[in-house]
């Protein structure tokens, strides 16, 4: 158990993740962490963007932040971490809708069992992403088809039928689908095609559909995977992939798939990305860094 004398924690809600029902008890959460020892200061969410505040204003004397939201929330805690330039750890109770990367991480989504991982205080460190000059993010970053739903779904959906409302709302996107011409370069190769979707990621789980093989990602060994989906020709191409993508096998004509630490992208012309599931504006260039161990978390 870790030495709760030391263990100033800033708690941070988002009252809004999640389905309605149930929505985080975060007065039991507070109780629990008290109970042990902990010195705890709670503050809720009340926008976009806030939790990232929350944590630059409160989190300078504290060794422990802990999160409660959605994979958006703890994007934002992570940014805050990130430019407080301080030897904090994170905690994380998920509570959203996807919650992708506590999936990866294999946290509890019962709040009282994640709230004792954090207690327990055993740590480990994670990469992070770094999308251009300052946006980071824990576990991807995206294009292309369904990215769009992943931001632009209603809050008022996701809370009434959770992760289906992402599905439902990606298949309005369908009709839409068109590639986008792109360069990926990376210090070992190039790629370039007409791409329907690209991911950058370090994460078990894209967007709680794609799924990637266990042994084959590490959260923690400086390295994204990065996968790449040309449009294919024809129905049968369509299947064929579809089946590859569900069956894990990237070998598709139509997939590239491969490791990197560092990787560019340039576009013809700029389009929209979803870093964490959020919106993120079109650029014709950017390079996305991985930063090793740059996260220590309790998990
Ligand atoms: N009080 C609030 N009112 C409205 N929006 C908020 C509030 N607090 C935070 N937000 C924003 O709500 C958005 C969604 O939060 P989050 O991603 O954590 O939950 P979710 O969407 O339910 O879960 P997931 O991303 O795992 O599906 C984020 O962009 C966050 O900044």
């Amino acid at each position: 158990m870790a030495d709760q004398k030391k263990n100033k924690l800033l708690y941070i809600v988002n009252p809004i993740a999640g389905r309605i029902f149930p929505k985080i008890n975060f007065k039991r959460v507070i109780e629990l962490f008290q109970s042990h020892g902990f010195d705890v200061t709670m503050k809720k969410t009340a926008y976009k963007g806030h939790a990232t505040e929350l944590v630059l204003k409160y989190g300078h004397d504290k060794n422990i932040i802990v999160c409660s939201g959605g994979d958006g929330t703890l994007n934002e805690v992570i940014s805050g971490i990130m430019r407080l330039g301080k030897d904090v750890t994170l905690g994380y109770i998920p509570s959203g809708t996807t919650n992708d990367f506590a999936c990866s991480l294999n946290l509890s989504d019962r709040m009282e069992k994640a709230a004792m991982t954090i207690i327990k205080g055993q740590t480990k460190t994670v990469d992070i992403g770094l999308f251009g000059e300052k946006r980071y993010f824990s576990y991807i970053a995206s294009f292309g088809a369904f990215t769009g739903s992943s931001y632009s779904t209603p809050q008022s959906h996701k809370n009434i039928i959770g992760h289906l409302a992402y599905v439902l709302e990606g298949m309005k996107d369908i009709p839409n689908i068109r590639p986008h011409h792109v360069r990926v370069e990376t210090s070992e190769a190039v790629y370039e095609g007409d791409y329907i979707f690209g991911a950058v990621s370090n994460s078990l789980s894209i967007g709680g559909i794609l799924k990637l093989d266990a042994n084959c990602v590490n959260l923690n060994d400086g390295m994204f995977e990065i996968i790449l989906i040309k449009n294919p020709k024809t129905p049968i191409d369509l299947s064929r992939m579809i089946i590859s993508l569900k069956k894990k096998d990237f070998k598709d004509k139509y997939i590239d798939f491969f490791k990197a630490t560092d990787v560019t992208f340039y576009m013809d012309e700029p389009f929209p990305w979803s870093i964490d599931g959020e919106y993120e504006a079109g650029v014709n260039k950017v390079k996305i860094q991985n930063l090793h161990s740059a996260i220590k978390i309790l998990a």
